[in-house]
Protein backbone atom coordinates (compact mmCIF):
# COMPACT_ATOMS: atom_id res chain seq x y z
CA UNK A 1 0.00 0.00 0.00
CA UNK A 2 1.36 3.18 -1.25
CA UNK A 3 0.20 5.19 2.03
CA UNK A 4 1.82 2.99 4.18
CA UNK A 5 5.04 4.28 6.10
CA UNK A 6 6.22 1.15 7.92
CA UNK A 7 5.23 -2.47 6.70
CA UNK A 8 6.39 -6.01 8.17
CA UNK A 9 5.01 -9.09 7.21
CA UNK A 10 5.71 -12.62 8.89
CA UNK A 11 8.40 -10.88 11.07
CA UNK A 12 10.64 -13.00 13.54
CA UNK A 13 13.52 -12.83 15.46
CA UNK A 14 14.95 -15.04 18.26
CA UNK A 15 17.63 -15.01 20.18
CA UNK A 16 20.11 -17.40 20.77
CA UNK A 17 16.60 -20.18 19.90
CA UNK A 18 14.55 -18.14 21.76
CA UNK A 19 11.48 -16.27 20.29
CA UNK A 20 11.10 -12.83 21.20
CA UNK A 21 9.08 -11.72 18.62
CA UNK A 22 7.02 -14.03 16.13
CA UNK A 23 5.12 -13.79 12.53
CA UNK A 24 4.76 -10.33 13.26
CA UNK A 25 2.58 -8.61 10.65
CA UNK A 26 2.34 -4.95 10.87
CA UNK A 27 1.39 -1.79 8.96
CA UNK A 28 1.19 1.59 9.80
CA UNK A 29 -0.44 3.94 7.44
CA UNK A 30 0.83 8.08 6.83
CA UNK A 31 -0.82 10.38 9.39
CA UNK A 32 -1.63 7.70 12.16
CA UNK A 33 -0.55 7.59 15.79
CA UNK A 34 -0.21 3.97 16.82
CA UNK A 35 0.58 3.10 19.92
CA UNK A 36 2.41 -0.59 20.50
CA UNK A 37 1.10 -1.22 23.56
CA UNK A 38 2.87 -4.91 25.34
CA UNK A 39 3.97 -5.96 29.12
CA UNK A 40 7.67 -6.01 29.74
CA UNK A 41 9.26 -8.42 27.63
CA UNK A 42 6.70 -8.64 25.05
CA UNK A 43 9.19 -7.24 22.16
CA UNK A 44 8.46 -3.58 21.91
CA UNK A 45 12.16 -2.49 21.50
CA UNK A 46 12.94 -5.60 19.38
CA UNK A 47 10.51 -4.84 17.16
CA UNK A 48 11.41 -1.39 17.16
CA UNK A 49 14.59 -2.08 16.65
CA UNK A 50 14.33 -4.23 13.09
CA UNK A 51 12.76 -0.92 12.06
CA UNK A 52 15.65 1.17 12.69
CA UNK A 53 18.38 -1.48 11.39
CA UNK A 54 19.06 -1.55 15.01
CA UNK A 55 18.34 -5.48 15.03
CA UNK A 56 18.70 -8.37 12.29
CA UNK A 57 15.11 -10.06 12.03
CA UNK A 58 15.45 -13.71 12.06
CA UNK A 59 13.12 -13.85 9.37
CA UNK A 60 10.35 -11.82 7.38
CA UNK A 61 9.96 -9.00 5.27
CA UNK A 62 9.70 -5.46 5.53
CA UNK A 63 8.82 -2.18 3.63
CA UNK A 64 9.40 1.59 4.39
CA UNK A 65 7.73 3.87 2.58
CA UNK A 66 7.13 1.54 -0.54
CA UNK A 67 10.62 0.18 -0.33
CA UNK A 68 11.44 -3.29 0.37
CA UNK A 69 14.76 -3.85 -0.96
CA UNK A 70 17.96 -3.53 1.81
CA UNK A 71 19.26 -0.50 0.18
CA UNK A 72 15.86 1.55 0.01
CA UNK A 73 14.99 0.51 3.45
CA UNK A 74 18.53 1.97 4.99
CA UNK A 75 17.48 4.93 2.29
CA UNK A 76 13.89 5.93 4.05
CA UNK A 77 15.45 5.47 7.66
CA UNK A 78 16.74 8.98 7.08
CA UNK A 79 13.12 10.03 7.42
CA UNK A 80 12.61 8.97 10.70
CA UNK A 81 13.23 10.27 13.79
CA UNK A 82 14.23 7.93 16.58
CA UNK A 83 14.02 7.90 20.27
CA UNK A 84 15.15 4.99 21.99
CA UNK A 85 14.09 3.64 25.49
CA UNK A 86 17.02 5.37 27.26
CA UNK A 87 17.73 9.10 27.49
CA UNK A 88 20.73 9.22 24.84
CA UNK A 89 21.73 12.97 25.99
CA UNK A 90 24.96 14.72 27.18
CA UNK A 91 24.53 15.22 30.18
CA UNK A 92 27.50 18.49 30.53
CA UNK A 93 26.08 20.04 27.57
CA UNK A 94 22.60 22.04 27.08
CA UNK A 95 19.66 21.51 25.22
CA UNK A 96 20.94 23.67 22.25
CA UNK A 97 24.23 21.88 22.63
CA UNK A 98 22.92 18.90 22.59
CA UNK A 99 20.99 19.35 19.56
CA UNK A 100 24.09 20.95 17.40
CA UNK A 101 26.26 18.40 18.29
CA UNK A 102 23.96 15.69 16.90
CA UNK A 103 23.35 17.72 14.25
CA UNK A 104 27.00 17.81 13.19
CA UNK A 105 27.23 13.60 13.79
CA UNK A 106 24.47 13.11 11.68
CA UNK A 107 25.70 15.17 9.06
CA UNK A 108 22.16 17.00 9.46
CA UNK A 109 22.12 20.72 7.77
CA UNK A 110 19.69 22.45 10.35
CA UNK A 111 19.94 26.16 11.08
CA UNK A 112 20.21 27.97 14.15
CA UNK A 113 16.93 28.92 13.18
CA UNK A 114 15.45 25.67 13.01
CA UNK A 115 17.21 24.26 16.76
CA UNK A 116 15.27 26.89 18.34
CA UNK A 117 12.26 26.06 16.29
CA UNK A 118 12.36 22.65 17.85
CA UNK A 119 13.47 23.71 21.31
CA UNK A 120 10.48 26.19 21.38
CA UNK A 121 7.87 23.20 19.99
CA UNK A 122 9.37 21.16 22.94
CA UNK A 123 8.93 23.56 25.58
CA UNK A 124 12.36 24.15 26.26
CA UNK A 125 13.23 27.44 24.28
CA UNK A 126 13.64 28.77 28.34
CA UNK A 127 16.03 26.14 29.61
CA UNK A 128 18.80 28.51 28.01
CA UNK A 129 22.12 27.61 29.62
CA UNK A 130 20.90 25.03 32.22
CA UNK A 131 22.88 21.81 31.78
CA UNK A 132 20.98 18.53 31.04
CA UNK A 133 21.79 16.29 34.15
CA UNK A 134 20.26 19.46 35.91
CA UNK A 135 16.53 18.69 34.13
CA UNK A 136 13.78 17.24 34.92
CA UNK A 137 13.19 13.47 33.53
CA UNK A 138 10.24 14.96 31.61
CA UNK A 139 12.94 17.99 30.39
CA UNK A 140 15.00 14.99 29.62
CA UNK A 141 12.29 13.25 27.88
CA UNK A 142 11.06 16.70 25.41
CA UNK A 143 14.76 17.10 24.87
CA UNK A 144 15.03 13.52 23.72
CA UNK A 145 12.00 14.12 21.29
CA UNK A 146 13.44 17.25 19.87
CA UNK A 147 16.73 15.36 19.23
CA UNK A 148 14.16 12.56 17.34
CA UNK A 149 12.82 15.94 15.34
CA UNK A 150 16.10 17.22 13.89
CA UNK A 151 16.16 16.68 10.38
CA UNK A 152 12.25 16.90 10.20
CA UNK A 153 11.53 13.74 9.89
CA UNK A 154 8.06 12.01 8.33
CA UNK A 155 8.44 9.41 10.63
CA UNK A 156 8.93 9.45 14.80
CA UNK A 157 9.46 6.02 16.34
CA UNK A 158 9.58 6.41 20.20
CA UNK A 159 9.99 3.72 22.74
CA UNK A 160 8.42 4.36 25.44
CA UNK A 161 8.83 8.49 25.94
CA UNK A 162 6.52 8.40 29.01
CA UNK A 163 7.87 5.66 30.95
CA UNK A 164 8.89 6.98 34.89
CA UNK A 165 6.94 10.19 33.95
CA UNK A 166 4.45 11.67 36.79
CA UNK A 167 1.20 12.19 35.33
CA UNK A 168 1.74 16.00 34.30
CA UNK A 169 4.83 14.73 32.41
CA UNK A 170 2.86 12.43 30.33
CA UNK A 171 -0.09 14.60 29.58
CA UNK A 172 3.08 17.16 28.41
CA UNK A 173 4.74 14.50 26.40
CA UNK A 174 1.15 13.65 24.77
CA UNK A 175 0.45 17.50 23.73
CA UNK A 176 3.51 17.06 22.28
CA UNK A 177 3.37 14.14 20.37
CA UNK A 178 -0.38 14.92 19.24
CA UNK A 179 0.47 18.58 18.48
CA UNK A 180 3.45 17.40 15.95
CA UNK A 181 0.77 15.03 14.27
CA UNK A 182 -1.44 17.55 13.57
CA UNK A 183 0.53 20.66 13.08
CA UNK A 184 3.24 19.02 10.85
CA UNK A 185 1.05 15.77 9.69
CA UNK A 186 4.41 13.98 11.51
CA UNK A 187 3.29 9.88 11.13
CA UNK A 188 4.34 8.06 15.00
CA UNK A 189 4.95 4.68 16.44
CA UNK A 190 4.97 5.03 20.04
CA UNK A 191 5.54 2.35 22.28
CA UNK A 192 4.69 1.93 26.06
CA UNK A 193 3.60 -0.91 28.72
CA UNK A 194 0.83 1.28 30.14
CA UNK A 195 -2.28 1.29 27.99
CA UNK A 196 -3.91 4.21 29.58
CA UNK A 197 -0.78 6.58 29.10
CA UNK A 198 -0.97 6.19 25.33
CA UNK A 199 -5.08 7.49 25.34
CA UNK A 200 -6.10 10.54 23.65
CA UNK A 201 -2.66 10.53 22.15
CA UNK A 202 -2.93 7.49 19.46
CA UNK A 203 -5.23 7.14 16.87
CA UNK A 204 -4.61 3.01 16.81
CA UNK A 205 -3.09 0.37 18.50
CA UNK A 206 -0.98 -2.57 18.27
CA UNK A 207 -1.01 -4.83 21.02
CA UNK A 208 1.95 -7.11 21.72
CA UNK A 209 2.12 -9.91 24.12
CA UNK A 210 5.07 -12.91 24.55
CA UNK A 211 6.55 -11.53 20.84
CA UNK A 212 3.30 -11.69 19.34
CA UNK A 213 0.30 -9.42 17.79
CA UNK A 214 -2.37 -10.06 19.67
CA UNK A 215 -5.03 -7.44 17.78
CA UNK A 216 -4.91 -4.13 15.57
CA UNK A 217 -7.57 -2.04 16.61
CA UNK A 218 -8.63 1.45 16.41
CA UNK A 219 -8.76 4.04 19.06
CA UNK A 220 -13.03 4.70 18.30
CA UNK A 221 -13.23 0.89 18.01
CA UNK A 222 -11.03 0.43 21.64
CA UNK A 223 -13.09 3.44 23.80
CA UNK A 224 -16.26 1.56 22.33
CA UNK A 225 -15.43 -2.33 23.78
CA UNK A 226 -14.35 -0.56 26.85
CA UNK A 227 -17.85 1.35 27.62
CA UNK A 228 -20.66 -0.48 29.61
CA UNK A 229 -21.41 -3.73 28.56
CA UNK A 230 -23.77 -6.92 29.41
CA UNK A 231 -21.60 -10.09 30.53
CA UNK A 232 -23.27 -12.98 30.42
CA UNK A 233 -22.16 -16.12 32.23
CA UNK A 234 -23.08 -19.65 30.20
CA UNK A 235 -21.49 -22.96 29.64
CA UNK A 236 -23.17 -22.24 25.75
CA UNK A 237 -21.43 -19.38 25.01
CA UNK A 238 -21.78 -20.36 20.77
CA UNK A 239 -25.59 -20.71 21.10
CA UNK A 240 -26.06 -17.21 22.99
CA UNK A 241 -23.91 -15.41 20.94
CA UNK A 242 -26.43 -16.44 17.57
CA UNK A 243 -29.50 -16.23 19.81
CA UNK A 244 -28.91 -12.83 20.87
CA UNK A 245 -26.86 -11.17 17.39
CA UNK A 246 -30.51 -12.85 15.29
CA UNK A 247 -33.10 -11.57 17.95
CA UNK A 248 -31.05 -7.93 18.93
CA UNK A 249 -30.04 -6.95 15.27
CA UNK A 250 -28.21 -3.55 16.86
CA UNK A 251 -26.36 -5.29 19.43
CA UNK A 252 -22.43 -6.30 19.46
CA UNK A 253 -21.89 -9.83 21.39
CA UNK A 254 -18.70 -10.95 21.62
CA UNK A 255 -17.23 -14.09 23.41
CA UNK A 256 -14.54 -12.72 26.01
CA UNK A 257 -11.48 -14.06 26.68
CA UNK A 258 -12.88 -15.69 30.21
CA UNK A 259 -14.27 -18.85 29.38
CA UNK A 260 -17.99 -19.06 29.30
CA UNK A 261 -18.68 -15.50 29.09
CA UNK A 262 -20.38 -13.50 26.60
CA UNK A 263 -20.38 -9.66 26.32
CA UNK A 264 -23.17 -7.53 24.78
CA UNK A 265 -22.25 -3.81 23.61
CA UNK A 266 -25.01 -1.42 22.90
CA UNK A 267 -28.91 -1.37 23.48
CA UNK A 268 -28.04 -2.09 27.39
CA UNK A 269 -31.77 -0.65 28.50
CA UNK A 270 -33.16 -4.27 27.00
CA UNK A 271 -30.45 -6.66 28.98
CA UNK A 272 -33.12 -8.33 30.85
CA UNK A 273 -34.86 -9.03 27.91
CA UNK A 274 -31.48 -10.09 26.11
CA UNK A 275 -31.01 -12.48 29.26
CA UNK A 276 -34.79 -13.57 29.21
CA UNK A 277 -34.57 -14.35 25.32
CA UNK A 278 -31.35 -17.03 26.05
CA UNK A 279 -33.45 -18.48 28.79
CA UNK A 280 -36.70 -18.93 26.86
CA UNK A 281 -34.32 -19.71 23.59
CA UNK A 282 -32.73 -22.61 26.08
CA UNK A 283 -29.12 -21.15 26.68
CA UNK A 284 -28.76 -22.10 30.46
CA UNK A 285 -27.57 -18.66 32.39
CA UNK A 286 -25.49 -19.20 35.38
CA UNK A 287 -25.00 -15.30 36.14
CA UNK A 288 -25.35 -12.07 34.29
CA UNK A 289 -24.37 -8.25 35.50
CA UNK A 290 -23.94 -4.91 33.16
CA UNK A 291 -20.65 -3.44 34.12
CA UNK A 292 -18.46 -0.66 33.44
CA UNK A 293 -15.61 -1.41 30.78
CA UNK A 294 -12.20 -0.13 31.76
CA UNK A 295 -9.13 -0.12 29.27
CA UNK A 296 -6.57 -1.47 31.49
CA UNK A 297 -9.02 -4.48 32.41
CA UNK A 298 -9.57 -5.05 28.35
CA UNK A 299 -6.10 -5.10 27.77
CA UNK A 300 -5.95 -7.99 30.40
CA UNK A 301 -8.82 -9.75 28.93
CA UNK A 302 -6.88 -9.20 26.12
CA UNK A 303 -3.68 -10.61 26.96
CA UNK A 304 -5.23 -13.28 29.62
CA UNK A 305 -6.59 -14.82 25.77
CA UNK A 306 -3.00 -14.15 24.04
CA UNK A 307 -1.39 -16.20 26.95
CA UNK A 308 -3.91 -19.25 26.39
CA UNK A 309 -3.73 -19.53 22.50
N1 LIG B 1 20.07 -9.03 23.21
C1 LIG B 1 19.23 -9.95 23.70
N2 LIG B 1 19.63 -11.20 23.97
C2 LIG B 1 18.79 -12.14 24.44
N3 LIG B 1 17.48 -11.92 24.69
C3 LIG B 1 17.01 -10.68 24.44
C4 LIG B 1 17.84 -9.63 23.94
N4 LIG B 1 17.08 -8.51 23.78
C5 LIG B 1 15.84 -8.85 24.17
N5 LIG B 1 15.78 -10.15 24.56
C6 LIG B 1 14.58 -10.86 25.02
O1 LIG B 1 13.57 -10.69 24.04
C7 LIG B 1 12.30 -10.51 24.66
C8 LIG B 1 11.68 -9.19 24.17
O2 LIG B 1 12.46 -8.12 24.69
P1 LIG B 1 12.13 -6.60 24.37
O3 LIG B 1 13.21 -5.78 25.01
O4 LIG B 1 11.93 -6.45 22.92
O5 LIG B 1 10.75 -6.40 25.11
P2 LIG B 1 9.98 -5.04 25.48
O6 LIG B 1 8.56 -5.27 25.18
O7 LIG B 1 10.64 -3.88 24.84
O8 LIG B 1 10.19 -5.00 27.05
P3 LIG B 1 10.35 -3.71 28.05
O9 LIG B 1 8.99 -3.07 28.15
O10 LIG B 1 10.75 -4.37 29.34
O11 LIG B 1 11.40 -2.81 27.48
C9 LIG B 1 12.52 -10.57 26.15
O12 LIG B 1 12.24 -11.88 26.59
C10 LIG B 1 13.99 -10.26 26.29
O13 LIG B 1 14.52 -10.89 27.43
Amino acid sequence: MANNVIELSGVGKSYRGRPALQSVDFALRSGHICGLVGENGAGKSTLIGIIMGLIRPTEGAMALFGERDARGIQRQRRRIGYMPDANALYPYMSARQNLELRCLEWGIDCSRSEVEGILEEVGLSAAGRKKVRAFSLGMKRRLSVAVALLGRPDLLVLDEPTNGLDPSGIVEVRRLLVGLNREHGTTILVSSHVLSELREMASEYCFLSHGKVLERISSQELERRCGRRLVVCTDDAASALRLLSVSFPGIEVAQAAAAGEVHVYGDLDRASEMVGCLVGGGVAVSRFHVEEGSLEGYYMGLIGAGVRR
